[in-house]
């Protein structure tokens, strides 16, 4: 039986879905805060977390943060109010299997919890484990753009050269990273994935390279790291510019010198892996402004590939459409012939801030919502009909990406600083940008 731990302070709406998922063999635990869940996580062996969005004391997206800590491959299922749609798309962003919105769809709450449990990545919340993703059927597209993507895959998959893809959330990277891998020499070894926007601090050396017994309080055996588990593989590092720099510094390293120690080793031991790396445009900008290495850049940069944001390929939109339609019958037991004319007009005129994963999950929920043999416009989310206030979230995204982005900077600089004493020529010469450009952002940051 598997266990799921439910996050829920209204007490009624919490025990109709206790008993509902009871009734359907679940072992459900519940709390109502989000100071519980850690004790909650650590006394039971839970595979699943649902949480709501607005709790007492915090928000889901707290709830997602500390079960990802623990464990980046187990699953976390939000709640949240339809008007929660930015909200929905951050968490997916930070790695949630899904969002439900209210009220409560029974079934689709069933099949959602089923699906996050069967996914093959999932793992009790006390394993450890690493992530590689399901084989899923991959679709090229019909347009221009879509075909010359295929072209640049065939052309660098059978190379050893190293790939940045970039492209917004849910644009598909993962999906185009695993397909080069598995058009490579490399395709019958491991392709290890690692979100290393959920690495901790503390901690992602050790995930990356391994470390030898007694390296740290804690390390109580010896561990391999995904760099050698990946052994003649490939290493697909998601996210990249979330990685700490001290850990840029040592992944350059291993990537020049093809060897790693582990941490607390002495002994070097030899790599074999090839690294595909994805992120979103900003790390370009990130570079030049020292914020992530540009030596590392260049060296993971041999070859780009942009995955397309969903509203720039209008010509692929229906393929994508028809195609999550046909696995969505499929996966729930229905025969949907198709889409009403006014749901593809919707479609056309939507943003997509949450891209082909967005799509996906709007697609599944309208199949299992829909008793005839059309999809409607009644069980597409309000949202995607208000064009306005979909152009509305987009900014509203882009500007929220610009102050994490401003914010992470600042905080980096301040701490380097404080590392070299003030220092300005060091402090600069760590973070890779000339004194100048130090002293601009000391100024725009306040930092003096
Ligand atoms: N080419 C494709 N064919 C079919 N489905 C796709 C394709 N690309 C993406 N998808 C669907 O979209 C979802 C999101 O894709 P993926 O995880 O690769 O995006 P991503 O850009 O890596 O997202 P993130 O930036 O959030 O990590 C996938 O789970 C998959 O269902």
């Amino acid at each position: 039986m598997k266990n799921i731990l439910l996050v829920e302070d209204d007490l009624t709406y919490s025990r109709i879905i206790q008993n509902f998922l009871e009734k359907n063999d679940f072992k459900v635990f519940t709390c109502t805060k989000l100071n519980d869940v850690d004790y909650n996580l650590k006394s039971n062996d839970v595979h699943l977390v649902i949480t709501d969005f607005r709790l007492p004391d915090g928000t889901g997206l707290q709830v997602l943060k500390k079960v990802k800590e623990k464990n980046k491959d187990s699953e976390v299922i939000l709640i949240t109010n339809y008007s929660d749609i930015r909200i929905a798309v951050k968490a997916m962003k930070m790695g949630a299997f899904e969002y439900i919105t209210k009220p409560i769809n029974p079934d689709e709450l069933l099949v959602t919890v089923r699906e996050a449990l069967t996914n093959e990545n999932t793992v009790s919340l006390q394993d450890k484990s690493t992530k590689t993703i399901g084989i899923d059927e991959y679709i090229i597209g019909n347009s221009h753009d879509a075909k010359k993507i295929e072209q640049h895959i065939n052309l660098v998959a059978p190379t050893e050269l190293s790939v940045i893809v970039l492209g917004e959330t849910g644009t598909g990277k993962e999906f185009i990273s695993k397909r080069i891998h598995q058009k490579s020499n490399r395709s019958d070894h491991p392709f290890i994935a690692i979100d290393c926007g959920a690495l901790s601090k503390e901690l992602a050396g050790s995930e990356l390279f391994g470390h030898v017994k007694g390296a740290f309080t804690g390390a109580s055996d010896s561990r391999v790291g995904h760099f050698e588990t990946a052994k003649g593989g490939t290493v697909f590092l998601d996210e990249i510019g979330n990685l700490e720099y001290d850990i840029q510094i040592k992944l350059l390293r291993a990537i020049q010198e093809r060897k790693i120690r582990r941490i607390g080793g002495t002994q070097e031991i030899e790599i074999d892996v090839r690294i595909i790396a994805a992120t979103n445009e900003a790390l370009i900008d990130q570079s030049s402004e020292g914020k992530f290495r540009e030596d590392l850049y260049h060296r993971l940069n041999e070859f780009s590939l942009t995955a397309l944001p969903l509203r720039d390929r209008k010509e692929d939109l229906m393929v994508f459409a028809n195609q999550f339609l046909h696995g969505s019958n499929l996966k729930l037991n229905k025969n949907i012939l198709g889409f009403s004319n006014e749901v593809e007009a919707i479609f056309n005129q939507y943003a997509w801030p949450g891209n082909l994963r967005e799509m996906k999950n709007i697609i599944r929920r309208a199949v299992l919502l829909t008793q005839t043999d059309t999809i409607q416009s009644d069980v597409i989310p309000e949202e995607l009909k208000n064009s306005e206030k979909t152009v509305e979230i987009k900014e509203e995204i882009e500007i929220e990406n610009k102050v994490d982005i401003a914010s992470k900077e600042s905080e980096l600089i301040e701490k380097t600083l404080m590392e070299v004493k003030y220092n300005k020529s060091k402090a600069a010469k760590m973070l890779g940008i000339d004194r100048k450009t130090l002293y601009n952002k000391i100024n725009k940051y306040g930092l003096e």
